[in-house]
């Protein structure tokens, strides 16, 4: 099968599991009902989603491996609880699965039939598998920016095809990130993907029939960094936002930063609306884990960027389900990444 074909199916499991992700949200998080303890929505979204597309891939890919968030364990366990979830999961993801195969969706996935309970939880089970730097795996992160995703701000469903070790195919949806970035009123809902060598592109995520369009990065120059925008984790645990203020500083950027949740950061510098992405070691111990950047990082390169970490290192997706050879991660145009990286090595005293 060519990437071209691969990249038809990706595109349509995770267009599939986001329409999923987003009947949940509306279902189940009512603003007023929904705390910080509160987490059953996105634990159901999660666990759907990897069902989803765990079983969508195994028709054309029996044999793949999947590194996913996931695990059917809790599901698995004989309490009332586990019961209630496991049959909200069942209930979403086959009424999901019976919907007809529509116009621009992918052959090959077997819609329009309904699984087993069974089938369900060992399709999540299929996401256990450990990592490799040898032959083709797929990496899936169900719902990326599980807070975004409590609070109806920006999550992402993620997957990317990795083949010795290396992103070849990475495509990811954006349930509310605005189609026209000039129009943050007008529709949302974007998917985005990348093949090696071949350009990014986006489309709506509704348009199952439409035309992929290109997408790159904003071209910049060293003379013109100070006018550059920069984006961020929402979460101070997740990246520290005093080193980033102190990275923009060294650079003159005086624009404020944009912060969002999940890999809807490398979806939108992809496309243009913002230039930097920064994630800042906050702890030292942290190992940062695949599924949160296999399909972002093949992206911003298609898209005229760079992705290393605070050490100026590639990224290396062979080493396991983390990235345990790598610490933090800087984005941005190819032409401006080694001024980032000199401010960043500077302001957190690292080479
Ligand atoms: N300490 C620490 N440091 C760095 N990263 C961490 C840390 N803890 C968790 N995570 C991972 O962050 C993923 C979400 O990243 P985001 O960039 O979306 O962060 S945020 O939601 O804006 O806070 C999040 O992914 P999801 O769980 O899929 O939401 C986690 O895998
Ligand atoms: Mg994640």
């Amino acid at each position: 099968m060519s990437l071209v074909q691969e990249k038809q199916i990706a595109i349509t499991v995770v267009s599939r599991a986001a329409n999923l992700a987003q009947s949940v949200f509306k279902k189940l998080v009512n603003a007023e009902t929904v705390t910080k303890k509160d987490k059953s929505p996105v634990t159901v979204a999660d666990y759907s989603c990897q069902s989803l597309i765990s079983l969508l891939l195994s028709k054309a890919y029996p044999n793949d491996p999947i590194v996913g968030e996931e695990d059917a364990k809790d599901l698995r366990q004989p309490t009332d609880e586990s019961k209630q979830l496991k049959n909200r999961v069942v209930d979403l993801v086959n009424a999901e699965l019976s919907k007809p195969q529509a116009a621009g969706e992918a052959d090959d996935l077997e819609l329009g039939v309904t699984r087993s309970e069974t089938e369900l939880l060992d399709a999540i089970d299929r996401g256990t598998f450990e990592g490799s730097a040898k032959g083709r795996m797929w990496c899936l992160d169900p719902i990326d920016g599980t807070k975004g995703f409590l609070r109806g701000g920006q999550y992402a469903v993620c997957l990317a095809l990795l083949i010795e070790g290396k992103v070849e195919l990475g495509v990811i949806a954006c349930p509310n990130l605005p189609v026209d970035p000039s129009k943050p009123d007008g529709p949302r809902g974007v998917v985005f993907g990348a093949i090696k060598g071949q350009g990014a592109f986006q489309r709506p995520i509704s348009e199952t029939n439409g035309p992929l369009s290109k997408i790159s990065m904003n071209s910049i120059t060293k003379e013109s960094i100070a006018q550059a925008s920069f984006c961020e984790s929402v979460e101070s645990g997740h990246s520290s936002q005093g080193d980033s203020a102190n990275i923009a500083k060294e650079l003159n950027i005086t624009k404020e930063p944009v912060r969002m949740d999940s890999q809807a950061k490398y979806c939108s510098i992809s496309r243009g609306d913002g230039d930097i992405y920064l994630r800042l070691p906050v702890s030292a111990s942290y190992e940062e884990k695949i599924w949160d950047h296999a399909p972002g990082r093949l992206l911003v390169a298609e898209a005229g960027g760079k992705v290393t970490d605070i050490h100026n290192k590639d990224l290396d997706f062979s080493l396991g389900r983390t990235l345990k050879n790598n610490k933090g991660v800087i984005v941005a145009h190819e032409s401006i990444h080694g001024d980032v990286i000199k401010a960043v090595q500077k302001v957190l005293n690292v080479a």
